[in-house]
C-alpha cells in the first residue's frame, strides 16, 4: 500500500436546522459524501476536491432542490490537507455505542463501564468515528455474533473502526480490511496500530476491482458499510465468489429497504437481522442454501 498522506477538501457549508442534519446527511451520502460535521445551525459536508466540479455541483443542488423543494444558504470552500487535524479534533466527544462499546479520540480521558470495550480512534478525514448511525448501527450487529473463529473481510474499512472491533471482541485469524480512499487506508493502518491490533492487513483496494482475487482467499464474514450503489455491484460478485459467507450490511437508507429486499432476493441470500437507526438501517446475510431457519 502506498498512501499519499495528503489530500485537500472541498467544505460545504450548509445553514440548515439541526432537526435536518440527518435527512441531509441521508440525501448527501447518496451523492458519495461520507464526511460530516455538525455545528449548531450549519451541516459542514466534506469531499475531496479531486471529485468537486461543476457537475458535481449541480447534481448535489439537483439532489436538494428535488428532495427538500429548495436548496439552503450552501458555500463551498477549499479546505488545505493540514488544517484538518485541529479543525477535525475539536468536534469530537466520546461516543457510547453501546453498553458494550466506547469510542474515544486518542488522548480523551474515559471511564468506560464495567466490561465495555473502548476502541481508540484518531479520525483524520475517514469515516468511522462513531458518529454516523451506520457506523453504530454495524457495532451493535457485531457485538451479537460470534466472532472468534471467523475469517473477516472489512469493506470500506474508513478508521479501521469495525475491523478493529472485531479483534477487541475475540477475533483471532486474518482480517482484511480495505478502502479505496488512500486516506483512509493510511488512517485505518495507524488506528489499529494505536489499538494493539497491527496484524490486521490493511491495504488501499477498491472493491468495484479487486474484489474476486481477495474473495478468492475464503472470507466467511464481510462487512460492507458502503452505499446502495457500492452495494448494489459488489453484492452479487461476493454471493458468487464467496457464497459461504454472511454479509454485514449497511449505508443504506431506511428507504431503500423495498429495493434491498429485491437484491436479497434476487441473489438468493435470507435476511438474518435487520435493525435500525434514524434513517437507516443494517442487515445482516447469509446464502438461502446456508440458512439455518
Ligand atoms: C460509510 S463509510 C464506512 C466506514 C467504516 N467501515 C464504518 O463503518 O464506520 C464507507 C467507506 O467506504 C469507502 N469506499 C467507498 N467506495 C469504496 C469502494 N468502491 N472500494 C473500497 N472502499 C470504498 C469510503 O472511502 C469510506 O471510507
Amino acid at each position: 500500500m502506498q498512501p499519499t498522506g495528503t489530500q485537500n477538501y472541498i467544505e460545504l457549508a450548509i445553514t440548515i436546522s439541526p432537526a435536518l442534519f440527518e435527512p441531509y446527511i441521508a440525501i448527501l451520502s447518496q451523492e458519495g459524501i461520507e464526511y460530516f460535521l455538525e455545528e449548531d445551525d450549519r451541516l459542514l459536508a466534506y469531499l475531496p476536491e479531486s471529485e468537486w466540479n461543476e457537475a458535481k455541483e449541480q447534481a448535489v443542488r439537483s439532489l436538494l432542490e428535488e428532495t427538500f423543494g429548495s436548496v439552503p444558504p450552501c458555500k463551498a470552500s477549499f479546505m488545505a490537507d493540514r488544517n484538518w487535524n485541529a479543525e477535525w479534533e475539536a468536534h469530537l466527544q466520546p461516543i457510547e455505542i453501546s453498553d458494550r462499546f466506547l469510542i474515544v479520540q486518542k488522548y480523551k480521558e474515559v471511564t468506560p463501564k464495567p466490561g465495555q470495550i473502548v476502541i481508540e480512534i484518531n479520525p483524520k478525514m475517514s469515516f468511522g468515528t462513531g458518529y454516523h448511525a451506520t457506523t453504530r448501527l454495524m457495532l451493535r450487529q457485531m457485538e451479537e455474533l460470534e466472532l472468534e473463529k471467523r475469517k473477516i473481510m472489512d469493506i470500506g474499512t474508513g478508521t479501521g473502526v469495525l475491523a478493529i472491533a472485531a479483534r477487541k471482541l475475540g477475533n483471532r485469524l486474518p482480517i482484511l480490511a480495505f478502502d479505496n480512499n488512500a486516506w483512509a487506508a493510511e488512517n485505518a493502518e495507524e488506528n489499529a496500530r494505536e489499538n494493539q491490533a497491527a496484524d490486521i492487513r490493511i491495504e488501499l483496494i477498491d472493491a468495484e476491482e479487486e474484489l474476486v482475487a481477495n474473495l478468492r482467499e475464503g472470507y466467511d464474514l464481510i462487512l460492507a458499510n458502503i452505499n446502495k450503489n457500492v452495494i448494489d455491484r459488489i453484492l452479487p460478485v461476493i454471493r458468487n465468489y464467496a457464497p459461504q459467507a454472511e454479509v454485514l450490511l449497511s449505508g443504506v437508507l431506511i428507504y431503500d429497504e423495498p429495493w434491498l429486499k429485491k437484491l436479497l432476493k434476487r441473489l438468493g441470500y435470507s435476511n438474518v437481522k435487520t435493525i435500525y437507526e434514524d434513517e437507516w438501517l443494517s442487515s445482516l446475510v447469509q446464502a438461502e442454501t446456508e440458512a439455518k431457519h
